[in-house]
């Protein structure tokens, strides 16, 4: 079970100081979307440049060209790249088929899918490598965690590994541990914790 780290809401610089901070306990390194909309693939490469023992992920989001831009995080030196769920499914196959090319990963990330079972049943179909449940921002706020979405994705997905994102921190972590995703991704509990490196490490430990 790997660790992701999210950086959403650094600069550069700031990003990858920190990142040195937690990086014992961390296995992937997000370049979250906040942070490529500041910094566009820089930040994928100087974390790649940084960071050359560990896998980086450009959480590109992507929902349109999947071929294009999904090459631009591969060239960039990104492990993995990140493509909406609710995309057209010729958008899937064309980032599928840079994943590749490249011989990377893509993670399909199932922001805002209203009928998931369905949905991850086309993804399998399609062969993507990983398929990410994930309550965004702005439904935390509204009170949701992916708990349930992870139970719904543990007992349908049959060949695609497993990511969870959506608000996970320490005191949490052992209810999302139990269902064994291959990947729990932390942002903010990491990022604003007062002590972050206790708190990744805390996370990690729970994983083991
Ligand atoms: O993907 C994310 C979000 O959409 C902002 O881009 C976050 O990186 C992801 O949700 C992890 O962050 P936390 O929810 O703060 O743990």
């Amino acid at each position: 079970m790997k660790l992701q780290l999210a950086l959403d809401e650094m600069n550069l610089v700031d990003a990858l100081r920190f990142a040195d901070k937690v990086a014992e306990h961390v296995d992937i390194i997000e370049v979250g979307t906040p942070f490529v909309m500041d910094e566009g693939m820089r930040g994928v490469r100087e974390f790649h440049r940084f960071f050359p023992d560990k896998e980086i992920l450009a959480d590109l989001k992507i929902m349109d060209g999947g071929y294009l831009e999904a090459s631009y995080a591969y060239e960039a030196g990104a492990a993995y790249a990140t493509i909406l769920g609710v995309s057209d499914n010729l958008t899937i196959e064309g980032a599928l088929k840079a994943a590749r090319d490249y011989d990377r990963k893509l993670v399909v990330d199932m922001i805002c899918v209203e009928n998931l079972p369905a949905r991850i049943a086309k993804m399998e179909e399609i062969g993507v490598d990983i398929l990410a449940v994930h309550t965004g921002a702005d439904q935390q706020a509204a009170g949701r965690e992916p708990i349930q979405d992870l139970q719904v994705m543990t007992e349908h997905a049959k060949k695609a590994q497993i990511a969870v994102a959506g608000g996970i921190n320490s005191k949490t972590i052992d209810k999302y541990v139990a269902l064994k995703p291959e990947i729990i991704i932390v942002g903010s509990a990491i990022g604003h914790a007062d002590d972050p490196v206790a708190e990744a490490k805390a996370i990690k430990d729970a994983m083991l």
